[in-house]
């Protein structure tokens, strides 16, 4: 029997231009962890991520999800399979409040998946599940105010609800955290681990306390390439992790955050 891995790749390549971003990288995501994916700017994070949810076609290799190969699948599709990326579909709208855009998205998904509340009392199980989604982001008593009048992490929850309405089996988050000060790193990081509850979670995220505090397993890459593996413990005291943190000049948006990560992996 094979080992119950959601998320597998086989050797995924991809080149620009005779440029390898993604070079021949194996990962394997074992169901209901949350499992990160770091390394210095350029590492080809985002790029892994864009291959995994069809934003760019892999120029070698395979993606398999439930062990089923979906290299060649559209990101629709493979989000109504459950491999589902915060922010992909589910982009908020400013004028609607919280509820609104709640219901938005499911009746989005409603389109196309199932749909539960088709018979009978329809509007009111759109509503329970509408304030059961808002609570579980700690946003039910923000249902009524516009997204607009949100406070920056709020909405980023909010963006997360949206996402979770689509029920997700492999959540997809690239860099929940970026941009936010202490107090909204530590509410994501709460969000996070509600939101990973039954499911399995792939992040990209740059700061390293947060990794430590959520994740079960990660992934190092380096120049396209997977460095090293492992929980934070044995990744963080790896040398050569040391070595490709330290031998990165971080510089603009992410400088700040870039020298509190050396000094994580560096501890
Ligand atoms: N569309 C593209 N065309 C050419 N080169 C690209 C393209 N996208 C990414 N690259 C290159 O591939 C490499 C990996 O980039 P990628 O954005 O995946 O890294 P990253 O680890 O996500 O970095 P960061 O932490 O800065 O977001 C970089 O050298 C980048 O310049």
């Amino acid at each position: 029997m094979s080992e119950p891995y959601v998320l597998e790749t086989h050797n995924l390549v991809k080149e620009f231009k005779g440029f390898v971003a993604v070079d021949d990288v194996n990962l394997k995501i074992q169901k209901g962890h949350i499992h990160a994916l770091i390394g210095p700017n350029g590492a080809g994070k985002t790029t892994v991520f864009n291959l995994l949810t069809k934003f760019l076609i892999p120029t070698r290799g395979q993606i398999l999800f439930n062990g089923q190969d979906i290299t060649s699948m559209k990101s629709a599709a493979i989000a109504r399979k459950g491999v589902v990326r915060s922010f992909q579909i589910s982009a908020v709208f400013p004028h609607m409040t919280a509820l609104e855009n709640i219901r938005v998205a499911l009746q989005r998904f409603e389109g196309t998946s199932f749909s539960f509340w088709k018979s009978g009392n329809s509007l009111n199980k759109l509503n329970e599940r509408c304030m059961e989604l808002l609570a579980s982001v700690g946003l039910a008593e923000y249902a009524n105010t516009t997204t607009v009048e949100l406070a920056y992490g709020r909405k980023r929850a909010l963006e997360l609800a949206t996402t979770l309405a689509m029920e997700p089996e492999l959540l997809l988050l690239d860099e929940p955290t970026q941009g936010m000060g202490a107090e909204d790193v530590d509410r994501v990081v709460e969000l996070v681990r509600t939101a990973a509850k039954g499911r399995t979670v792939l992040m990209v995220e740059h700061n390293l306390s947060v990794v430590r505090k959520l994740c079960d397993r990660i992934t190092v890459l380096a120049q396209g390439a997977v460095l090293t593996e492992g929980d934070y413990d044995t990744v963080s005291a790896d040398p050569r992790v040391r070595e490709v943190y330290m031998g990165t000049s971080d510089s603009g948006e992410r400088g700040a955050a870039g020298s509190e990560n050396q000094t994580e992996v560096a501890r």
